[in-house]
């Protein structure tokens, strides 16, 4: 069987642009060199948002509040599955791109769901199609 894992992905939205964190190198190559949601696995004990609180500090040094959750998303790869649930956040500080290989706030009309991890592409067509029409998330 194949193994599930618990995965927490923040959303940062600043002028109408999505905070897009790109993986390095992998060993899942259908995960290497996309874009993600800065996060990581939920551990054990923790909520979702004590792990984003976590993932944010290791990943990018910063101080984050969790707004609310955006929506949450199963999908099969070919060696595991995962869950992942987003939330949208806000910095309470600067941060850095520590572990990833570059960090870009993308334009709704930037977002292309072929540049992110394929378990992310319903949650990017959302966010695409809420920055045309919102100003809400701006
Ligand atoms: N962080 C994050 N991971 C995602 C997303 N979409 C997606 O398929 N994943 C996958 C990639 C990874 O295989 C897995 C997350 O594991 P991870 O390696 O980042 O977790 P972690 O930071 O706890 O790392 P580690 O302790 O296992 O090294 O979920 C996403 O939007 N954000």
């Amino acid at each position: 069987m194949k193994k599930h894992i618990e995965v927490v992905g923040g959303i940062f939205i600043r002028k109408g642009k999505v905070l897009a964190s790109m993986r390095g190198e992998s060993k899942y190559a259908y995960v290497a060199h996309k874009y993600e949601f800065v996060g990581g696995k939920i551990e054990a004990g923790e909520t979702p948002e004590q792990a984003l609180t976590r993932e944010l500090c290791e990943e990018m040094g910063a101080k984050i509040e969790v707004i609310s959750h955006y929506m949450t998303v199963t999908h099969e790869y070919p060696d595991f599955i995962v869950t992942l649930q987003t939330y949208l956040c806000r910095f309470l500080s600067d941060f850095q791109v520590l572990e990833h290989e570059r960090a870009d706030f993308l334009r709704g009309d930037e977002l292309d769901e072929n540049n992110w991890a394929p378990a992310d592409a319903p949650i990017v067509r959302k966010l695409k199609s809420e920055l045309a029409d919102s100003k809400d998330m701006r």
